[in-house]
């Protein structure tokens, strides 16, 4: 690991159990029996753990899009063209996009950024951070170099820092990179040594026929380049692509800043995957969103142990997954701030019932 990267992993504390602990007594002491609002006080606790607040103020969310072009593609792994990665592109930074919709509903930004997408794209809200056009065939040889992997990383660890600095509290990761579903499942494979058939889905919409050719590019790109599951660098600048490692360095960045990161889809899982073998202090940060309807995905949940909050059999990434489940979290974290307490609404606790 470069030493940039080893001073990023190094930087990540621990939760902070004290908030924690005073956040759960503040919650028992809200008007409603205790743990009656279930999940969503686990959500507060762990939140109040991640950013050291007892009661968490998370109210600044950004979403970053990722997006990057993937030199797989030739092998005929999608249901649509390479080009569609540029123009969907386009189409967020007009704001036309699902989770710009998302977005606006939720009170959050979106900030898309251009890590690796074969055309030039050129818009003022775009953050241009291109490392190379799009990565090389993974299924012929590694997807990038190792430079251009810990390149990727450091990047996306600097955006949700310089976001951080601009006073945003909460990231969600998205992404968009037709082709990303199959670097996913084989970065998912590498880290695990799980067989592709368990990890590689349908994507965008592939066909029995292209399904077949997915799981045969994965099973190729493994073992032409026979990616090295102790080393996630390896594993990422070998059948990743550039998102993936931004993802990655997204995650590692927020958590660095103690920001809690709320994981969409499929590909963040992957990326997550990424992150928590570079760092696995870093799981504590990240919170899941939904489960995907991408095959693996529910696979990659379990694996990172992390409970998902929604399950619409949603499959469109960009972060989409992400930024609805910000309505649950707001309501978690606006029940500390504004909830009564039995004492402050003269409402009797239940403790001089008699037992019976
Ligand atoms: O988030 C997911 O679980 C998810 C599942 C399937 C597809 N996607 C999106 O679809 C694109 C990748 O699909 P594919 O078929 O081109 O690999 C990429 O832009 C992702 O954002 C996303
Ligand atoms: C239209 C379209 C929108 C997307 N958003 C994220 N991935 C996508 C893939 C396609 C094909």
């Amino acid at each position: 690991m470069n030493e940039a990267l080893e001073r990023l992993v190094h930087s990540i504390a621990l939760p902070d159990e004290e908030a924690m602990r005073l956040a759960a007594a503040h919650l028992d002491q809200l008007t409603k029996p205790p743990g009656s609002l279930g999940k969503l006080e686990s959500l507060t606790i762990r939140a109040a753990g991640i950013t050291g607040q007892p009661k968490p103020e998370l109210s600044r969310k950004a979403v970053v899009v990722m997006a990057a072009d993937h030199g797989v593609c030739e092998e005929g792994v999608s249901a649509y063209p390479a080009e569609v990665t540029p123009q969907m592109l386009l189409n967020m930074l007009a704001g036309g996009a699902a989770v710009n919709v998302f977005a606006r509903q939720a009170g959050a930004d979106v900030i898309c950024v251009d890590m690796g997408v074969n055309a030039d794209v050129s818009h003022p809200s775009l953050l241009s951070r291109k490392i190379r056009k799009g990565t090389a065939n993974m299924a012929k040889g590694p997807a990038m170099t190792r430079e251009e992997a810990e390149k990727a990383i450091l990047l996306g660890a600097a955006i949700a820092d310089e976001a951080c600095d601009q006073g945003i509290q909460l990231f969600v990761t998205g992404e968009l990179g037709i082709g990303n579903t199959t670097a996913s499942a084989a970065v998912a494979c590498a880290l695990t040594g799980l067989e592709p058939s368990l990890l590689v889905g349908r994507g965008t919409g592939v066909d029995n026929e292209g399904l077949n050719r997915k799981t045969a590019a994965v099973q190729q790109a493994l073992s032409v380049n026979q990616p090295n599951r102790e080393d996630a660098i390896d594993v990422l600048m070998k059948v990743g692509g550039l998102e993936i490692a931004g993802m990655a360095g997204l995650i590692l960045g927020a958590a660095a800043r103690r920001c809690p990161v709320v994981l969409d889809g499929f590909i963040s899982g992957a990326a997550a995957l990424a992150a928590s073998r570079l760092c696995p202090a870093s799981l504590d940060y990240m919170l899941a969103s939904h489960v995907s309807g991408e095959k693996g995905h529910v696979v990659l949940l379990e694996i990172l142990g992390l409970e998902p909050m929604l399950q619409l059999d949603m499959r469109l990434g960009e972060g989409t997954g992400g930024v609805l489940s910000l309505h649950l979290l707001d309501s978690a974290c606006a029940v500390m701030h504004e909830m009564a307490t039995f004492a402050s609404a003269g409402v009797s606790d239940g403790t001089g019932v008699p037992e019976v």
